[in-house]
């Protein structure tokens, strides 16, 4: 018998604390250029910044301490063939490997022998009434159980004895027929519910302050002992979860890592990147078991919908969208892209949502105002396809009461098998003031099969209500306590995003609303943004919509434009526009080019002073040189609108590989002819024939007002 690993005491715990606190070395995206290489020196640079993440000093001990025999021990303990013994202690030593199979049964009180325990195997159906709210998952259980315990019973009855001899001995008897079996193997109920003994793996280093994602991974380099103690099934939520007392004791410890954990993170940085992300579609080898299972835990969602033939042919839901496979070609360069996720320690971040001309998501605060039309939201379904997590604020999960889920033929409640496509909703509540209820839609759709548990970001020293807690958890959902959202600065996105990127979660689609868009929309957070996808339908909603714009940003004393490159517009359905981008992060530019060409002034015109742009703010003109002809595509590909019926094929496609066509050159009209340039004075409305002696009134743009 081996020795129990010993709990560390809590000075203990604030110690290694304090010793080993994490640093978090985001990088931003730049190593990686743009056909998607790493930078060699950058990428030196980083593997020297890295030499100072602060790491536990050993981690290299095992954590775990499995008895001997255990498979054998734990398939005993489970079938209960034939009557035997074991001594109390060893009892107490293995059945904490099998107290997923078995709970302890109550019987009256007449037949109560004290030396007796009676247990009943976990799927015998109870004969307490059942409520119709969901019940708190036990530590480590699924929520999704739940649906298959519905299907399906077991009536295993067993009967432990302890008996008083010189060593104390327990005698295990099965008290159903002999011929009776579980209607079940072990395996299904390790995988419907963690052992105690797997999550006391887990617990011992979530108390000493590890981070779930480091622990999850520290016990995946022993899968052999991790199967034999039946955490095969193991999650890393089951390990978010038995950290969670933790957490809420001690809402400020930062989480520290297992050596070797923070360099799996940035593995693709070292030499061997090709061959391991090769090896996440390879199939498994007898001795990559580890490496095999940590890919496969990051690898986002199937980013393609099954094949037709494996879906269950049971009629789609009501609602069920269907987005065509040659539209999706135009989104493909702005979509996650797994080998360069796999090179960035931050997920992929895609900004998508539907605005009106006048840069309005809604008709008001708090009015959900639909602004797609079917195509583009569709679209959106797609898009939340193939991410891993869908992100928006708290005012926005208050007024819409969302699903957040994807509705495409194949997801997941959708034809598609359990949760396949479904991303994880996650809702920014620095205040924890959604209201938790079974009955929205984000918890209905879980209860369906149709949606990932969503997760609720809320600030530090946030009082977090009982009920709230246990609804949401048992959902399959998370109250994630953070310490990155200070009440008065907001949220460090790029922080959070490190913490998802941790968590698992490789690609985030930011759906809104309007503050959280127009935070993200900022140039300090450029670098953390990788794409842009907005719809665009022809209405004006007026000022008092809710407005997507990021402050007016400042480089030195200049004012500074937020620009997209790699522009795509792409028509689709009756009247929306897509547009893509990418946020441009080098912000040479100033000025829109064409503002500085008519701003440009010659010697010779008379300038109203007040309007007389300082010179010192235009650039030089030939810093602009116009985009060249080839840099667009051909104008053919740019009106075709694909969802149109397809009768000569799809449209003609971009090379996802090569580099996005630099400018937007191709949506602007054929070149005019260049005219002389206006006075400054007409362009800026400074009218110079007003009337002498008179300011004008008004501001008139382009010719001048008779008088
Ligand atoms: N057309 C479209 O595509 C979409 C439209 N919408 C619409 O947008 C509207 C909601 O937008 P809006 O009112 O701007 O609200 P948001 O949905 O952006 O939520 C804003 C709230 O989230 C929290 N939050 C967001 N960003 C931060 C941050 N950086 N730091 C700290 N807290 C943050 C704050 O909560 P707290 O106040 O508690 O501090 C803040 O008040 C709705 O009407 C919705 O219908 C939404 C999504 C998409
Ligand atoms: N793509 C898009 N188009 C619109 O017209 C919209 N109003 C939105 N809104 C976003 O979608 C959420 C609703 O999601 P469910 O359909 O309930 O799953 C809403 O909350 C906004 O985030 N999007």
């Amino acid at each position: 018998m081996t020795t129990p690993v010993q709990t560390p005491t809590r000075h203990e715990v604030s110690q290694s604390q304090e010793d080993s606190r994490l640093d978090d070395h985001s990088e931003d995206d730049s190593d990686v250029n743009r056909n998607g290489d790493v930078d060699r020196d950058k990428q030196e640079k980083l593997e020297d910044h890295d030499d100072h993440y602060k790491e536990e000093a050993d981690t290299s001990y095992s954590l775990f301490s499995n008895p001997p025999n255990l498979v054998a021990m734990r398939r005993q303990l489970f079938e209960v063939k034939d009557e035997f013994e074991m001594s109390a202690q060893e009892f107490e030593e293995y059945f904490p490997f099998v107290d997923n199979v078995w709970r302890k049964y109550r019987i009256d009180q007449k037949d109560n022998d004290p030396n007796c325990e009676t247990f009943c195997c976990r799927l015998r159906p109870s004969n307490q009434h059942k409520s119709s709210t969901p019940k708190a998952p036990a530590e480590g259980k699924q929520t999704r159980t739940k649906r298959k315990r519905e299907e399906k019973t077991c009536p295993m009855l067993m009967k432990v004895t302890y008996v008083a001899s010189p060593i104390k001995k327990v005698k295990v008897t099965r008290v159903t027929a002999p011929d009776l079996e579980h209607s079940h193997d072990l395996e299904y109920m390790d995988h419907n519910k963690r052992n105690t003994a797997i999550m006391d793996v887990a617990r011992r280093e979530a108390v000493r302050g590890f981070l779930p994602g480091s622990i999850f991974w520290k016990m995946q380099q022993e899968p052999d002992k991790m199967d034999e103690a039946g955490g095969k099934h193991m999650k890393i939520s089951d390990v978010r979860n038995v950290q969670y007392p933790w957490r809420q004791q001690n809402p400020t410890a930062i989480l520290k890592a297992h050596v070797g954990y923070t360099q799996q993170r940035t593995g693709p940085r070292q030499p061997k990147l090709a061959s391991t992300i090769a090896s996440a579609s390879a199939p498994p080898t007898p001795n990559n078991g580890a490496i095999q299972r940590q890919i496969q835990s990051y690898v986002p969602f199937p980013l393609q919908p099954p094949p037709v033939a494996q879906l269950a042919p049971t009629p789609l839901p009501q609602g069920t969208l269907n987005y065509p496979e040659h539209a999706k070609e135009f989104l493909y360069p702005y979509l996650p892209h797994i080998p360069r996720i796999a090179s960035q320690s931050r997920p992929h971040i895609t900004l998508t949502w539907a605005t009106s001309l006048d840069s309005r998501v809604a008709l008001l605060p708090g009015v959900q105002t639909a602004i797609s039309g079917p195509e583009t939201k569709a679209m959106t379904h797609f898009l939340r396809s193939q991410h891993d997590a869908i992100l928006i604020g708290v005012k926005t999960a208050m007024s819409d009461d969302p699903g957040l889920n994807c509705r495409l033929a194949g997801a997941g409640g959708f034809g598609g098998p359990d949760r396949a496509m479904q991303p994880r909703p996650i809702v920014i509540d620095p205040r924890a003031r959604l209201h938790i209820h079974s009955e929205m839609r984000l918890l209905r759709a879980v209860r369906e099969g149709k949606a990932q548990g969503p997760w609720v970001v809320v600030g530090p020293h946030i009082k977090l209500q009982p009920q709230a807690v246990t609804t949401l958890k048992a959902h399959g959902g998370e109250f994630l306590q953070i310490n990155e959202i200070d009440p008065y600065y907001g949220l460090d996105w790029e922080a959070l995003f490190s913490i998802f990127h941790r968590e698992g979660i490789k690609s985030i689609m930011v759906e809104g609303g309007g503050k959280v868009l127009s935070d993200l929309l900022k140039p300090r957070y450029a670098h953390c943004v990788d794409s842009i996808i907005m719809t665009i339908a022809p209405t004006f909603f007026g000022k008092g919509g809710v407005e997507v714009a990021p402050d007016t940003a400042f480089d030195g004393q200049q004012p500074i434009q937020t620009r997209l490159a790699n522009v795509k517009w792409q028509p689709m359905g009756q009247s929306d526009m897509v547009l893509c981008g990418q946020l441009d992060k080098t912000r040479t530019q100033p000025r829109l080019p064409g503002v500085q060409e008519f701003s440009r002034q010659p010697a010779s015109t008379p300038v109203a002073p007040q309007h007389a742009a300082p010179p010192s703010v235009l650039p030089p003109l030939q810093q602009h040189a116009p985009p060249t002809p080839s840099q667009g595509p051909p104008a053919a590909q740019h009106n075709a609108n694909p969802l149109a019926p397809q009768t000569q094929g799809p449209p003609p496609l971009q090379n996802n590989a090569s580099p996005l066509p630099a400018s937007n050159a191709h949506i602007l009209p054929a070149p005019q002819p260049v005219q002389p340039p206006r006075p400054l004075a007409q362009i800026n409305g400074a009218s110079t024939s007003a009337p002498p002696g008179k300011s004008p009134k008004f501001r008139h743009y382009g010719v001048p007002r008779a008088s």
